[in-house]
C-alpha cells in the first residue's frame, strides 16, 4: 500500500515512511491510494476471535515489509495485553438495542491507548530498524498527550513534546502527562487553546528546516497509523451484533474527526455501516457543517467534555479529499480559504457526498449533566461527559429501530469526577493503577502561545538528548 497526500504534491510513501513522516510536507494528510476490502466471510470470521486476531487481519493490507506477520502478531499481543479487559474493548447495553462500544480498558483510561499501545511498538521497531531517532511533537486537548506520554516513555529512540492547553485539559489528564518521570517525555503547558496547540504542531512540520533537523515525528490522528489502529474497533463491534450479515449504526463523540473516520474506513473496507454519527458538545462546527454546508471556525469554548473543546477538526480534510473525488487542488483552494478567512464552503456535490455517509448531532452542557444522570439512574451504567454526548444524540437520532445503535464510549468516568460529580453526584474512583496519581510530583513548563518559544524549548531539550539529525 502506497499513501498520498491530501494536498497532492509531497512525496508518495510507503508505510513505514508514512509512519514516520507525521504532516505530509504539503501541509496535507497521508491517505492511503485506496482502501482494502475485506470480504463478508473475512468479516463473520471475526466474532469469537481475540481482538489482537482482528487487528491483524483489519491492519495487515495497510502495511509494508517492516511488518511481517511475524513482526506484527506479537506487537499485537503485547500492546492489547496492556489492556485490563479481556475482550479489549467490550460492548455493554444500556437500552434496547443500543451499545456502548468500551474504549477505555487500556493504561490512560481514553481511547487512544487503542492505537497509541501499537503505535508506540510500530515507531519504535522502525527506528530500530533504520538505526535512527525521533523527536515526537503532539498537540493534546488532554487525551491524545497521556496516552502517548505512556506509550513511549522510556524509549531510547525517542523524545516527546506534548503541548496542552493551561487549564483547559481535568486534573487527571493533567497528571497523567505530568507526573511521568522519565526523562524522555516533556507535557508543555501552553497559554492558549487546543487549536492554537495543533496549529503549533502543525507550524513545527511545516518549517522544514527544523523538521529535518530535529527528525519530528507525530502521534496525533495526523498520523494515519493511528486511523488504522482505531479502524479495528468498528470491526470488532460489527462482527460482535451479526456483522456483515446485519448492519450497524456508530455514534461517535467527535472533536480532531479521527475516530469517526476509522468508522469511515471500516465502511469503505466492506463493514455495513448502517449511519455514522458525528455527536459535538457546543463546539459544533462539525454539526454546523453538515447542517449549513459551511465549515467555520468560531472560538472555542471550555466545557464539561474538554478533550473535544476542538474547532479545527484536522481529519476532515481526509474525508473532504474523498468527497472531491480526490482532487488535490480542488482541497488546496479550500484549505487557503480555511487559512485566509476562517471558513470554506464545499461544492454542493461533495457536500452531498459527505452526507451520505456521515449525519451529525450537538449536545449542550444541560443536555450532558442530564444524560449522566439519567442514564445512571436508570440503568445503573456510569457514562463519561464525552460519552454522554454522543448518548444523547444517539437517543435523539432518526433510526431504524432494527439497526443496533454502538455508542463510541471514548473515555473513563474517572478521568473528568468533577464533571460526572457536577451531573450526578457521584464522584468515580480511579482504578488501582492510578489510585495515587493525586500524590504524584508534577514537571511541566508553561509557555507563551508563541511558536519561536515552543520550537526554541524543544530544539535545547531535544539537542540536549542528542535527538538531532
Ligand atoms: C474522550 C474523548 N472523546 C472524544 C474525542 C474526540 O475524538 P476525535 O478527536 O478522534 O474526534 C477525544 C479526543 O480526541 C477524546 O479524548
Ligand atoms: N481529543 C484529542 C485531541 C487530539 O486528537 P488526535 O486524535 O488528533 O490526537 C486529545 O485528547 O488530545
Amino acid at each position: 500500500m502506497r499513501y498520498i497526500s491530501t494536498r497532492g504534491e509531497a512525496p508518495v510513501l510507503a508505510f513505514s515512511d508514512a509512519l514516520l513522516a507525521g504532516l505530509a510536507r504539503d501541509g496535507g494528510l497521508y491517505v492511503p491510494e485506496a482502501f482494502p476490502a475485506l470480504s463478508a466471510s473475512e468479516i463473520a470470521h471475526f466474532a469469537g476471535h481475540s481482538y489482537a486476531e482482528v487487528a491483524g487481519k483489519v491492519i495487515a493490507p495497510f502495511l509494508d515489509a517492516a511488518f511481517a506477520p511475524a513482526v506484527l502478531k506479537p506487537m499485537l499481543e503485547e500492546a492489547y495485553a496492556s489492556f485490563r479487559h479481556p475482550a479489549t474493548t467490550p460492548l455493554v447495553q444500556i437500552a434496547p438495542n443500543r451499545f456502548v462500544l468500551e474504549l477505555f480498558h487500556g493504561p490512560t483510561l481514553a481511547f487512544k491507548d487503542v492505537a497509541m499501545q501499537l503505535l508506540g511498538r510500530m515507531m519504535d521497531h522502525v527506528l530500530i530498524q533504520r538505526d535512527q531517532r525521533a523527536t515526537i511533537v503532539g498537540a493534546t486537548s488532554g487525551d491524545t498527550g497521556g496516552a502517548a506520554i505512556e506509550a513511549f516513555r522510556g524509549r531510547e529512540r525517542t523524545d516527546v513534546f506534548i503541548l496542552y492547553p493551561a487549564g483547559r485539559v481535568s486534573e487527571v489528564q493533567r497528571r497523567q502527562m505530568t507526573s511521568v518521570p522519565d526523562a524522555n517525555v516533556h507535557a508543555i503547558a501552553i497559554e492558549g487553546t487546543f487549536d492554537d496547540c495543533q496549529a503549533h504542531v502543525k507550524a513545527m512540520f511545516n518549517h522544514h528546516a527544523f523538521r529535518d533537523e530535529l527528525r519530528l515525528a507525530g502521534v496525533n490522528s495526523i498520523n494515519w497509523a493511528r486511523i488504522v489502529a482505531q479502524v479495528v474497533y468498528y470491526f470488532v463491534a460489527g462482527a460482535a451484533l451479526g456483522s456483515p450479515h446485519r448492519p450497524v449504526s456508530f455514534i461517535v463523540p467527535t472533536g480532531n474527526f479521527g475516530d469517526v473516520l476509522a468508522g469511515y474506513v471500516a465502511k469503505r473496507m466492506g463493514l455495513p455501516v448502517d449511519r455514522l454519527t458525528i455527536a459535538t458538545n457546543v463546539n459544533d462546527i462539525l454539526s454546523r457543517t453538515l447542517a449549513t454546508g459551511r465549515y467555520e471556525i468560531t472560538g472555542v469554548m471550555p466545557s464539561s467534555s474538554p478533550s473535544m473543546d476542538i474547532q479545527v477538526s484536522s481529519n476532515f480534510e481526509r474525508v473532504l479529499f474523498d468527497a472531491l473525488d480526490r482532487d488535490a487542488g480542488a482541497l488546496r483552494g479550500l484549505m487557503a480559504s480555511l487559512a485566509q478567512s476562517g471558513a470554506f464552503a464545499p461544492p454542493n456535490a461533495a457536500m452531498a457526498a459527505i452526507r451520505a455517509d456521515f449525519d451529525a448531532g450537538r449536545t449542550d452542557e444541560a443536555q450532558t449533566a442530564e444524560t449522566i444522570a439519567r442514564v445512571r439512574r436508570e440503568t445503573g451504567y456510569l457514562l463519561d461527559p464525552h460519552t454522554a454526548v454522543a448518548v444523547s444524540v444517539a437517543e435523539r437520532a432518526a433510526h431504524d429501530p432494527r439497526v443496533p445503535q454502538v455508542v463510541l464510549a471514548t473515555a473513563h468516568p474517572a478521568k473528568f469526577p468533577d464533571a460526572v460529580e457536577r451531573a450526578c453526584g457521584e464522584r468515580p474512583a480511579l482504578p488501582p493503577h492510578l489510585a495515587d496519581l493525586m500524590e504524584r510530583p508534577e514537571r511541566t513548563p508553561t509557555l507563551p502561545n508563541d511558536i519561536t518559544a515552543i520550537e526554541a524549548y524543544i530544539t535545547a531539550h531535544a539537542r540536549a538528548s542528542g535527538h538531532t539529525a
